[in-house]
């Protein structure tokens, strides 16, 4: 059963930011997909806009289907109720997102009243259990969040995220903040909890190593637009797109020319959203580009094996070769 359906989803900001551009992305409950890409590649754009978050500032098309129901055109009442008991969001930097001036028990509760119509000693029993369930005592609940370490603090965030018993939860960069250790703790308890409750996930990191060993499908976003999606072990591995191969760091060393480029590091800065170049917006920093790549863009296309990706050097069945019939007579050819 499809959980959550993106359809041509464009962002662009008051200023021209072009930051999220037709985007397509399917989830089946129960499924999880990683979302990578550099800073400012649009990831927390399209995170904001599945729960319709974004500003005003943030003009949207497109659609976002949760259930069924398209998140962008319903009315805000429903938008609210969808917001904890279909999705919910976990943010980055959990000091950010609880209110300091509140015990985190309270803070946990308020969703449960709200929207569970629960009594409030039905919502502290939540409380405990939630409390319990992301590996923190329940006495915790009367504590402060700046009584809390960084990995209990996003624990609480978690618990607050599953307390309507949502079908999808959104991360966005859930552990950015936290140190090697904890950041490994706190991945593993949310594998834990959605393979537990069957939830869908939509996990949002610069890191795709780490959204790897969370989820089943990865999407690469560049400049606003996924560029290559697809089973996560295989995109993790061997990336069909260069920009996908440069996050992973999997480019080849001996004899290709992207054997210039740092493995670990990936020169240069994503465009400015508000000026993009012309042709694949990547075309400037890839080390593998041709003549044809700064003239014209590419659309997401099936690459093979449930792949899909948006490269003029990968072919339907996602071999490289098939570029040399697409280009002939384009310019420069392939030099492989
Ligand atoms: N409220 C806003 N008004 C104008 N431009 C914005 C706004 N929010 C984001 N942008 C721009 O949109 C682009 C995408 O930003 P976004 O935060 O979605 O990227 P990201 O990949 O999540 O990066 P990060 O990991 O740094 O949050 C950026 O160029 C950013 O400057």
């Amino acid at each position: 059963m499809t959980l959550l359906q993106v359809r041509d989803l464009t962002v662009t900001y008051d200023g021209g930011a072009r930051a999220v551009r037709g985007v397509d992305l399917t989830l089946a409950a129960g499924q999880k997909l990683g979302v990578a890409g550099e800073s400012g590649c649009g990831k927390s754009t399209l995170a904001l806009a599945l729960l319709r978050l974004l500003p005003a500032s943030a003009k949207v098309t497109g659609e976002v289907l949760l259930g069924g129901e398209d998140v962008l055109t319903m009315k805000w009442g429903r938008v609210r109720a969808v917001r904890w008991a279909g999705a919910s969001i976990v943010f980055q930097g959990a000091m950010h997102s609880l209110n300091a001036v509140h015990r985190v028990g309270d803070q946990i509760a308020e969703p449960i009243l709200l929207h569970k119509r629960a009594t409030r000693e039905g919502a502290r029993r939540k409380v405990a259990e939630l409390l319990e369930h992301v590996g923190l005592p329940a006495a915790r609940a009367a504590s402060y969040p700046h009584e809390l370490s960084g990995g209990q603090r996003q624990r609480v965030m978690i618990a607050m995220a599953l307390a309507c018993d949502p079908e999808l939860i959104v991360a966005d960069e859930p552990t950015t903040a936290l140190d090697v250790m904890i950041q490994a703790q706190i991945l593993g308890l949310i594998s834990r909890l959605v393979a537990e409750q069957d939830l869908g996930l939509v996990m949002i990191s610069h890191d795709l190593a780490v959204l790897a060993d969370t989820c089943d499908r990865l999407a690469v976003m560049y400049a606003g637009r996924v560029v290559e999606e697809g089973p996560a072990a295989q995109v993790y591995a061997d990336a069909l797109h260069p920009y996908g191969k440069a996050l992973s760091g999997s480019f080849p060393t001996i004899g290709d020319p992207a054997s210039r480029f740092a493995p670990r590091g990936l020169p240069g800065d994503p465009p400015d959203p508000a000026a993009l170049p012309p042709g694949c917006t990547f075309h400037p920093r890839c080390p593998v580009a041709l003549d044809v790549c700064a003239r014209d863009d590419q659309e997401l296309r099936p690459a093979g094996a449930g792949r899909r990706a948006a490269c003029v050097r990968v072919g339907r069945t996602g071999a490289a070769e098939d570029v040399r019939a697409r280009v002939r007579g384009q310019g420069r050819e392939p030099e492989h």
